[in-house]
C-alpha cells in the first residue's frame, strides 16, 4: 500500500498530463478483485496509450526475482572484454540479432540514412546493446557469448576464462523473453477489450513471438560530456517500431517521453514497474487512435559530476512478420478514413530497422 502511495506520487511529481490515470495495476486486470475490473483496467490501458502513448504497470506477472537476475546478467554481460562482445557483433535489420558497441546505433526520428549519419557523427549515443530474437527462427540463431563450463576451468587458461559469461545467461534470458512474451499478449488483450474487439482479436496476430528482447547499458559518463556538446544525449529521441514495448529500468532516470504538448518530461522510474509505450505498428494499425510517443534517455536529473551506469531493458513487441495488418475495425467508420495501406510486418520493421544503423 505504501509503495503504491509512493508511485503515485512519484507518477505525480513527473509532471505528466495524466497522473492519476498513467499508473496502473495490472493485476486488476488479470485477477479482478471486482465484476469491473478488468474491464475498468483495459479501458485505462487502452487510454493511456491513446492520450500519452505510454502506461506504468505495477502489479505486473514478471517476478522481481526474476528481474534482478537479468539486470544481473545483463551486466555480466556489458562487461565482458570488448573483443567477446564485438565478436557477436549485429550485422543485419532481417536478423536483428547481437551487440552494438557505442554509438553503432543511432536512434532518430530522421528515415534518411545520409542524414543520420550526419548526426551519429555529431553526437553519438552513449550506449551499447545486445539484442535478442525468439531462439527458434530460422536462419537467424541468436548470437550467444560462450558460457563458461559448469564444472570450471579444466584445461582453461584465465585469458579465455575472462573472454566466456557465467552459466546459464541463455537460459536465463531465454526465461525472461518467454514471461515477456506472455505479458505482451495480456496486455494486448486489455487493448482489444477496450477498443470493444474480441479479448483474444490480437492472439493469432502475435502467437509467434517475432519480438526483441534488448539489453542496454549506458556507461558512466562525465557531466563534462554534457556540458561541451548541448545535443549530447545517451539516446536520441525516437518512437518505437512495433506493437508495444515493455521497458524495464534501473533507478538512475534519464528517461523522458515527448507529452502531447511538445515538452520532454521526465518518466521517472518508479520501482516494481514497467513502462509500456505504444510504438509505430500499433498507430499505425489503430488508424493513429493509439501514439507512438517519442522518447528519449539524456544526462540524469541529479547534479553530479560523474553520472553511474545507467542500465534498461526494453522488451520490444511486434505483430508476427509473417502476418499482413489492416486497419483495425472500430477506428475508422468509412473506407475513405483508412490513413494507411495493409502492410506486412516482417518488411516494415526491416526498413525502420535499415535506417537506424
Ligand atoms: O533505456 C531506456 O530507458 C530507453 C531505451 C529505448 O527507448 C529503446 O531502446 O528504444
Ligand atoms: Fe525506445
Amino acid at each position: 500500500m505504501a509503495a503504491a502511495v509512493a508511485a503515485d506520487a512519484a507518477v505525480a511529481e513527473s509532471g505528466l498530463v495524466i497522473p492519476d490515470r498513467q499508473l496502473i495495476d495490472f493485476s486488476e486486470f488479470l485477477h479482478p478483485s471486482s465484476p469491473h475490473g478488468r474491464r475498468a483496467t483495459a479501458d485505462a490501458i487502452l487510454h493511456g496509450f491513446q492520450t500519452a502513448g505510454f502506461v506504468y504497470l505495477k502489479n505486473h506477472p514478471i517476478p522481481a526475482a526474476t528481474l534482478q537476475t537479468a539486470f544481473a546478467r545483463s551486466a555480466d554481460f556489458f562487461a565482458l572484454p570488448d573483443e567477446a562482445k564485438r565478436a557477436l557483433a549485429w550485422d543485419s535489420p532481417v536478423a536483428n540479432r547481437g551487440y552494438s558497441s557505442l554509438g553503432r546505433e543511432k536512434v532518430t526520428q530522421l528515415a534518411d540514412a545520409a542524414a543520420v549519419d550526419a548526426l551519429r557523427t555529431a553526437a553519438p549515443d552513449l550506449k551499447e546493446s545486445l539484442e535478442i530474437g525468439r531462439d527458434d527462427e530460422a536462419g537467424h540463431p541468436n548470437k550467444w557469448p560462450r558460457e563458461q563450463a559448469q564444472d570450471q576451468d579444466q584445461g582453461q587458461d584465465q585469458d579465455q576464462q575472462k573472454q566466456q559469461i557465467r552459466a546459464g545467461f541463455h537460459a536465463d534470458m531465454m526465461r525472461f523473453f518467454h514471461l515477456c512474451r506472455r505479458l505482451h499478449l495480456d496486455v494486448m488483450r486489455a487493448v482489444a477489450l477496450g477498443m470493444g474487439l474480441d479479448e483474444e482479436f490480437f492472439d493469432p496476430f502475435l502467437h509467434v513471438g517475432d519480438n526483441t528482447l534488448r539489453l542496454l547499458h549506458y556507461p558512466g559518463v562525465k557531466a563534462d560530456v554534457f556540458r561541451a556538446n548541448p545535443g549530447q544525449v545517451r539516446a536520441g529521441e525516437h518512437s518505437d517500431y512495433g506493437s508495444i514495448t515493455l521497458l524495464f529500468q534501473d533507478s538512475r532516470g534519464g528517461l523522458q517521453v515527448r507529452s502531447p504538448t511538445g515538452h520532454f518530461v521526465d518518466a521517472t522510474p518508479i520501482p516494481g514497474t514497467i513502462v509500456v509505450n505504444a510504438g509505430d505498428l500499433l498507430a499505425r494499425w489503430s488508424n493513429d487512435t493509439i501514439k507512438s510517443t517519442i522518447h528519449r534517455v539524456v544526462e540524469p536529473p541529479r547534479d553530479e559530476e560523474e553520472h553511474p551506469p545507467r542500465y534498461s531493458i526494453a522488451y520490444f513487441c511486434n505483430a508476427n512478420f509473417a502476418s499482413n495488418v489492416d486497419t483495425l475495425p472500430g477506428t475508422y467508420a468509412s473506407e475513405s478514413d483508412k490513413k494507411y495501406e495493409q502492410i506486412n510486418v516482417g518488411q516494415y520493421l526491416a526498413q525502420r530497422l535499415a535506417a537506424t544503423y
